[in-house]
């Protein structure tokens, strides 16, 4: 591998690198006429030699940060090819946010019709805005290649005019629609992610008579292992927050809380990768019972101007801003 990139991963795509184990199926692929003959740089019949040259041509390019041209992996498996060339018409010295790149990319014919180029495209173009913080995306597809316009159009491209381009595997000019479009364009025409579940989460912040706010640490082995959290847990199907809180507080604590002495303070919405945590906060000031650490975890009693000192869930830090300004 050329550098360390770190390869894009789609529903069923992996973008990365080529390797010179690429050469022999990049071969077969490309030299294949319904291939060749949609593309403008690409010569017919191509010379098995021609593989590894464009395979470390493409080393060369990314290192220099001229374009950035991968493998289309899928199972395993080469399936195809896509780039993205930065703009040479332009100064290098140029404002990242004013560069424009061209894409190209090609898929070898028995991955045809299941909608991969328009996947690795629009994976591809979400990376390059993101990380090269390119400002336009251009590219051409040839008058009578529909399915490519068609490609173009549903990664979020819009025609730009027409043009004529030499295609190196026709041996001729060749007459090309072209297409762009800019970061916001293409983000629109983004499928949306899946939808995450919704984790209900019951938590409360314990006050004692000095006004200190109990916290716990969530134990190694669990996610976010270290970080301070209030006590709390997940809601089991059919219950109420109230009653999980309930169970929690005798569970881990080894206190009795009663319902009438959880006060509803606030909540937390926040989307983790796996999740979104939806978590109901209340506020309580009696409970029955010595609180301990019945399940090994650490505790801390913390004065709300000392919250910020104990690292804490992401979801949480909006609730601790909120308690500082109540407590
Ligand atoms: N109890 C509690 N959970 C919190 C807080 N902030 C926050 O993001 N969480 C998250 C961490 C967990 O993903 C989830 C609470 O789940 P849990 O404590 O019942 O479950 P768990 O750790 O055994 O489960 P897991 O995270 O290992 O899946 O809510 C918080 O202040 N208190």
């Amino acid at each position: 591998m050329p550098l360390d990139f770190t390869p894009i991963r789609t529903a069923r795509l992996t973008l990365r690198p080529l390797s010179p184990e690429d050469a022999a199926p990049l071969h077969r692929l490309v030299n294949d006429w319904e291939v060749a003959k949609t593309l403008a740089r690409v010569p017919f019949p191509y010379p098995r030699e021609l593989a590894d040259e464009w395979i470390a041509a493409t080393w060369a390019q990314m290192a220099a940060g001229e374009a950035w041209h991968l493998a289309i992996e899928q199972g395993g498996a080469l399936v195809g090819c896509i780039g993205l060339t930065l703009d040479r018409d332009r100064p290098r010295e140029e404002r990242a946010e004013q560069r424009r790149a061209e894409l190209g990319y090609w898929i070898g014919r028995r991955a045809w019709g299941q909608g991969l180029a328009p996947e690795a495209a629009g994976a591809l173009c979400a990376w390059a805005f993101e990380s090269l913080g390119l400002a336009e995306i251009h590219a051409s597809a040839l008058r009578d290649n529909l399915r490519s316009q068609a490609v173009l159009r549903r990664i979020g491209l819009r025609p730009a005019g027409e043009g004529v381009q030499p295609f190196l595997s026709r041996g001729a000019k060749m007459p090309v629609l072209l297409f762009r479009g800019d970061r916001a364009a293409l983000a629109a025409a983004r499928p949306a992610p899946p939808p995450k579940p919704i984790v209900l989460v019951a938590a409360v912040a314990l006050v004692d008579s000095d006004g200190r706010v109990l916290l716990a640490q969530r134990p190694e082995g669990k996610s976010m292992a270290g970080l301070w959290e209030f006590p709390g847990g997940k809601v089991d199907a059919g219950e109420t927050p109230e009653r999980a809180l309930i169970r929690e507080l005798k569970e881990e604590l080894d206190i009795d809380v009663t319902e009438a002495c959880l006060g509803p303070f606030t909540f937390a919405s926040h989307s983790y990768e796996k999740f979104h945590l939806l978590m109901p906060l209340y506020l309580c000031r009696r409970w029955n019972g010595t609180v301990r650490g019945a399940e090994g975890q650490k505790l801390a009693w913390v004065r709300v101007q000392k919250l910020a000192d104990y690292p804490m869930p992401p979801a949480d830090v909006p609730l601790v801003a909120m308690l500082r300004d109540f407590l």
